[in-house]
């Protein structure tokens, strides 16, 4: 069948991305726009260090080929110093739509050996599906411990589904 008009690229695309930090104490331990209570160790990081939303970030943009992070908030710049995830999350979420598309789920694993993650996999996937959004219902969660290979570290990995907007 022949149409007027092509179509400007996919219907789906898939994105990952992945983001590790060293912890260390005195820092605070923020994952998907939450502040995690009890943490003895937190992120080193030139940014508030949020390895949920730098991972969510770099998924969408990798979905449309558009780089990652440092291309749009560079660690040599002061400017990004203590800079708010959320704010890095919008940005992105603006480039995937001025390109026509929009998240469908994300899919989020975060390996981290202290604290226990498990009460607070509710309001991650809630908050993180309100920062794009999704329904809750679009944010899986899964937590994994590196069975103390790696005790100081926190690492997270997250695939997204992207979607052409109809219309
Ligand atoms: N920070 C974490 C890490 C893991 N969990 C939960 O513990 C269970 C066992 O994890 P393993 O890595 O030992 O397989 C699993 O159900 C995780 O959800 C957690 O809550 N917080
Ligand atoms: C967010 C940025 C910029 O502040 O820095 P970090 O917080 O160090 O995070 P990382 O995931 O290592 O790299 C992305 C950087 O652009």
């Amino acid at each position: 069948m022949v149409f007027a008009s092509e179509p400007a690229g996919p219907v789906l695309r898939v994105g990952y991305g992945e983001d590790a930090h060293r912890l260390a104490a005195g820092h605070p331990l923020i994952l998907g726009g939450i502040p995690i209570p009890g943490a003895a160790l937190g992120t080193v990081a030139h940014s508030d260090g949020d390895a949920v939303l730098h991972a969510v970030a770099d998924a969408l943009l990798s979905g449309l080929a558009l780089g990652d992070i440092g291309d749009y908030f560079p660690d040599t710049d002061p400017l990004w110093a203590g800079l708010d995830s959320r704010a890095i999350l919008g940005r992105v979420l603006e480039l995937v739509r001025e390109r026509g598309y929009a998240p469908v789920n994300i899919a989020l694993v975060v390996t981290l050996d202290k604290p226990k993650l498990g009460p607070l996999r509710a309001q991650i996937a809630c908050n993180v599906a309100a920062l794009l959004g999704l329904p809750e219902s679009e944010v899986g969660v899964s937590f994994k411990t590196s069975e103390g290979l790696a005790p100081a570290h926190v690492q997270t990995r997250a695939t997204a589904l992207l979607s052409r907007i109809q219309g």
